[in-house]
């Protein structure tokens, strides 16, 4: 497969995770965030998705959420629109820390169990199924321990892992997931990438807004690159390239060449591009990826 830098026909959504197609986000200010974005990200696959702040991240978030109407073009969920694909709760969405209020006095089961309330009637009375499913969702985050614990105890990895539960206990097709790893440490990190490798292989898609370049590579099988638009997109051997990187990001990513020799002289062929504390390295300008045996032998 190759990697998109300009918008492929309308195809067939059968089969496809997330198809969008030309979307464009007016804001009320008269700002246009998003315009003609265009991207499929197949079922089962972990997508990256990498920009400068700013560049309408978030933004595609909400329309996928369908927090945000389309002025143009089109979003499918697994073949839905968006408000079916909502009505069936197949969409999760786990918040940047910053859009929680840390200060509202709820269990950390309960956060979890608001997973659920989409099935539930209007009097919101769980169920013997519901109450399984909560168990279920924090035991894979190993966060059972923590269940009566006030969500503002939290540390900020325990505070993902549970709002990730609460997208598991929904049982959501399709994760969205907002700066996971902001504020968490690597261990954590780590814990939330192999889970995010178990839900791949379970066929779900996640998309996940990252500044932490370095483990794209590592865990993400597929990469959209945005500013203002799509830029590219495709799998990530094939998109998350020096020159596609450098479009998205320009001049505001640190980049270094290693190794220049003392003196001038031809530099070796690897970079560093660093928008965050782990760095990316590249050789010959394409990111170094693991292979898939690497990373299946890795898991805890
Ligand atoms: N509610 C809003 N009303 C008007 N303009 C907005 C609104 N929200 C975002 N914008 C503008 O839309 C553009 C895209 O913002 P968005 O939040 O989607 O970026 P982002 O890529 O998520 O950024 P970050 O990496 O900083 O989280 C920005 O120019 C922003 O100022």
């Amino acid at each position: 497969m190759t990697a998109h830098v300009v918008a492929p026909a309308q195809s067939p959504d059968a089969g496809s995770g997330v198809a969008v197609h030309g979307a464009t986000v007016t804001y009320r200010n008269g700002v246009t965030a998003l315009r003609d974005a265009s991207f499929e990200i197949p079922t089962g696959a972990i997508a990256a998705l990498v920009g400068v702040n700013g560049s309408g991240k978030s933004t595609l978030f909400k329309a996928i959420m369908g927090f945000l109407t389309l002025a143009a073009g089109d979003i499918r969920v697994l073949g839905m629109s968006v408000p079916e694909a909502l009505r069936k709760n197949l969409v999760a969405y786990v918040p940047q820390a910053e859009e929680v209020d840390w200060n509202f006095p709820v269990l950390v089961e309960d956060v979890v169990m608001m997973g659920r309330y989409g099935g539930m009637g209007f009097l919101r009375i769980p169920r013997a199924a519901d109450r399984a499913a909560v168990e279920a969702a924090l035991a894979r985050v190993d966060m059972s321990a923590f269940r009566k614990r006030q969500i503002g105890e939290l540390s900020g990895g325990q505070r993902k892992r549970v709002f990730l539960a609460r997208a598991l206990a929904q049982e959501s097709r399709v994760i969205l997931l907002d700066e996971p790893f902001t504020g968490v440490d690597v261990k954590t990190e780590d814990q939330i990438i192999a889970l995010l490798r178990e839900l791949r292989d379970e066929g779900r898609v996640m998309l996940v807004s990252t500044h932490n370049l370095g483990s794209v590579p590592e865990f993400c099988d597929r990469v959209v690159l945005i500013k203002g638009t799509v830029l590219a997109y495709g799998p990530t051997e094939e998109t998350f390239t020096q020159a596609n990187l450098e479009r998205a990001f320009g001049g505001v990513l640190r980049h270094f060449v290693l190794n220049q020799p003392p003196g001038g002289g031809a530099p070796t062929p690897f970079g560093v591009f660093t928008d965050d504390e782990r760095p990316l390295i590249l050789h010959q300008g394409r990111a170094a990826t693991r292979a898939p045996e690497t990373a299946a032998a890795d898991r805890p």
